[in-house]
């Protein structure tokens, strides 16, 4: 699995937490920046991790930022993506489970390093369970695509 990774100055410590453990774990990743704590604005970077997946060459991707909100919001408006913010090891399972979530959004300010490295584990495990949940994510992309005229 190919991981691709990106953040904001909020989000960069826990970033760089995440991808140590993604070495550790074996599983590769390409790091969309940013690469300090220097304020930046992330938009640029929840693009350019929706763009790594939307594009087929990363699996999944995993975003951060203060509260992962606006990362996710930003990331989210890339056409394909659905990017889910999340602060607990069960909704990271059911993101995947029932949204086929693309994408993870965590908060460097509101999770602690343990949980979100936990909540990583849970959700790259976690497989989409199709049938019923199907039908309704290609209702989301029925949205999409009636919006994106
Ligand atoms: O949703 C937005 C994120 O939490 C940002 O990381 C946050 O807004 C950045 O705030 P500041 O510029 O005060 O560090």
């Amino acid at each position: 699995m190919k991981i691709a990774i990106g953040s904001d100055h909020g989000g960069y410590n826990l970033k760089e937490a995440i991808k140590k453990h993604l070495e550790e774990k074996g599983i590769e990743y390409k790091d969309f920046g940013t690469n300090s704590t220097e304020s930046v604005d992330y938009p640029e970077f929840g693009e350019k991790v929706a763009q790594a997946v939307k594009s087929g060459e990363f699996d999944r991707g995993i975003v951060c930022c203060g509260t992962g909100i606006g990362i996710s919001i930003s990331a989210n408006k890339v056409p394909g993506i659905r990017c889910a913010v999340v602060s607990d090891t069960f909704s990271a399972e059911m993101s995947r489970l029932h949204n086929d979530a693309n994408i993870l959004a965590l908060g460097e300010r509101v999770v602690g390093k343990g949980l979100a490295l936990k909540i990583v584990d849970v959700w790259l495990e976690a497989e989409f369970e199709g049938g019923r949940h199907e039908r309704r994510v290609n209702k989301i992309k029925e949205i999409e695509a009636k919006y994106s005229k």
